[in-house]
């Protein structure tokens, strides 16, 4: 079981900075579903997750949001929110810790289809496949689902073997980003 530790007591790896992603949650609320894709390759391979990636460099995380969606899922979002932030800190690969910006969509041009990437599937509220998503995602979703915004680090071991974790919904979520970057 992953331990709950204090904010704070998960020291950064190895003092890198972060390398920046992306992950969008499509919501449909008339249908009380949420769109996930397969992940069909590359990091996570295997693993159901929102749409998302790299943000790149000139490129603000909003556009790599946008970008990640339609590149993955083939919609252009007409709604997207910023969420939350999630810190994933690695003790073998990748070496930097990530930051992982999570953006809710509910409106989007287009119609749903799959890339080489992803194959994207919906799912009943009730039915979200926690047991192939990655280990941090059951201890965040609740907040999601509550339309809260919510910061957190989580720390894995042999890349997906989650060990602790802290998180908890913000009031500003732009502050604590700031906060979570300051020594970058
Ligand atoms: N522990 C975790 N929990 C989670 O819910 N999502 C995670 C996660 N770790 C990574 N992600 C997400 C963030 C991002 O959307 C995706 C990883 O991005 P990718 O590797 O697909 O990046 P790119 O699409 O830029 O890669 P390439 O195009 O293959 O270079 O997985």
């Amino acid at each position: 079981m992953p331990r709950e530790v204090r904010e704070g007591d998960i020291a950064l790896a190895r003092g890198a900075a972060h390398r920046a992603f992306t992950l969008v949650v499509v919501r449909d609320y008339e249908g009380g579903r949420v769109l996930l894709g397969e992940k069909l390759r590359g990091f996570g391979a295997g693993y159901y997750n929102g749409f998302g990636g790299k943000v790149e460099r000139g490129e603000t995380v909003e556009a790599a949001a946008a970008r990640e969606l339609t590149e993955e899922a083939n919609v252009e979002a007409t709604n997207m929110t910023r969420r939350g932030a999630l810190r994933f800190v690695f003790d073998d690969k990748p070496l930097e810790p990530w930051l992982v910006h999570v953006f809710h969509c509910s409106r989007y041009d287009g119609e749903i289809a799959a890339s080489d990437e992803m194959r994207p599937e919906w799912f009943d509220l009730d039915d979200v496949p926690f047991e192939n998503m990655w280990a941090d995602d059951p201890y965040w979703w609740p907040l999601f689902l509550e339309e809260k915004e919510f910061v957190g680090t989580f720390t894995f071991t042999n890349t997906t073997t989650l060990v602790d974790y802290w998180i908890r919904e913000t009031k500003d979520l732009m502050l604590d980003v700031e906060a979570m970057t300051a020594n970058e």
